[in-house]
């Protein structure tokens, strides 16, 4: 009988344990007003991408909604509308698989959005599904595609900096390894498809780092992000019709909801003063330390010269580091998000939601100077 009620008492301890700290994580989203802010967020029409854009249009931002299925990108954004009461939530077609789509979503996105404040690379596949290419579709979709719209987009977030490029990662980066000689080949089996899902979030992790090297001094600041483990489609969707329904409940009961994965890629958006941390990799809103593979300047460095081969960049499209960025717009405020003096601020709401990191449990970030590729 003791031992049943110890065995019970653990299990409910465990429970409430996992419950805080995963399923409820506390929301760390900064609040203030984004009017007049545009944001786009790939891959939005589901899972923590919705959750984030859903938060961004609450707080007044146009947002743009980078999706590959125009008819779920068109109902995520009617029912962005609705709730959160923003009409400035609209649809636009982007696959990352296909870098003609990405570079026709940043042709019709720069002619008809006049600004970028807060660019959120959320996107994600872990698998090829049924898809067989001749290249590596993962490492196209998580990051490829990714670096180039960044690429492409850069002009926009110079010219409204301080801006932000926000990188949804994944924890997953630290059993990743990048083989140069094999970059894009195609992925084969399940097992390679999950070595390849690590592998394109370490390049998240080093593209990141990368670019915030590359953005120095241009008021355009760049965080990955890893939002916990979360209960989405995102691994659920390739595994066995028949499981399903088994692993739907557990992964109810154990991971965190879309909304409470949102929470740090939105801190990354919007919190002010982690500047500093640009190119860094936050995790539960703080900025974490990674894997010796993923702060290897050299690494990320050949990392961006074969990503610029891969995407397709011609030499003169390569954004010039040092090229000046065009005025600020003097209507527009210093900071990203800027609190009203009418609207709750994250402490009133949500009492207990963390604010800047702690700055004395970092970790300096290890310069190396990058040399080019032999
Ligand atoms: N769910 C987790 O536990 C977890 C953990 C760590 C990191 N992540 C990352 O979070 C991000 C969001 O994942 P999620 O869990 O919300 O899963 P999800 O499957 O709900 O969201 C992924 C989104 O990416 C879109 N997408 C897929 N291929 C695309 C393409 N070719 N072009 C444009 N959009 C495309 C999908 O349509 C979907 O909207 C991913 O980058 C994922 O790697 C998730």
């Amino acid at each position: 009988m003791e031992a049943l009620l110890l065995g019970t008492g653990l299990l409910l301890g465990a429970y409430v344990l996992i419950y805080y700290n995963l399923v409820k994580a506390p929301p760390c989203g900064v609040l203030g007003s984004l009017r007049g802010r545009t944001a786009v967020v790939t891959g939005a029409n589901s899972g923590i991408g919705k959750m984030t854009a859903l938060e961004l249009a609450r707080r007044g931002a146009r947002v743009v909604l980078a999706c590959r299925s125009r008819e779920r990108g068109e109902a995520a954004a009617f029912d962005l509308r609705q709730e959160s009461g923003n009409n400035e939530v609209i649809f636009m077609a982007l696959d990352l698989a296909s870098l003609t789509s990405v570079r026709a979503f940043a042709t019709a996105f720069l002619s008809s959005e006049p600004r970028l404040d807060i660019l959120i690379h959320n996107a994600g596949i872990s698998s090829c599904g049924r898809t067989r290419e001749t290249f590596n579709l993962l490492l196209r979709v998580n990051h490829i595609g990714p670096f180039l719209l960044t690429h492409l987009l850069l002009p926009h977030l110079k010219m409204c900096a301080p801006s932000r490029v926000v990188v949804v990662s994944s924890a997953a980066h630290r059993r990743g390894h990048l083989d140069f000689t094999r970059l894009d080949q195609p992925v084969v089996g399940w097992q390679q498809e999950l070595r390849a899902y690590a592998d394109s979030k370490l390049a998240n992790v080093l593209f990141t780092r990368e670019l915030a090297t590359q953005l120095e001094g241009t008021g355009v600041t760049c965080y990955a992000a890893h939002p916990g483990p979360v209960n989405s489609e995102l691994f659920l969707r390739h595994v066995p019709g028949w499981l399903r329904p088994l692993l739907r409940p557990l992964a109810w009961l154990v991971l965190r909801t879309p909304r409470g994965g949102a929470q740090t890629p939105l801190y990354c958006a919007l919190q002010d003063g982690i500047e500093p941390f640009s190119g860094r990799y936050f995790a539960n809103c703080h900025v974490e330390e990674v894997s010796p593979a993923a702060r290897d300047d050299r690494a990320a460095h050949r990392l961006w010269e074969a990503s610029k081969r891969l995407a397709g960049l011609g030499p003169g499209e390569d954004d010039d580091p040092n090229e000046e960025p065009q005025p600020e717009d003097s209507a527009a405020p210093s900071s990203l998000s800027t609190t009203q003096p009418e609207e709750l601020t994250v402490s009133e709401l949500y009492p207990g939601a963390q604010s800047l990191p702690d700055l004395s449990k970092l970790t300096r970030r290890i310069q190396v100077k990058a040399e080019s590729e032999p």
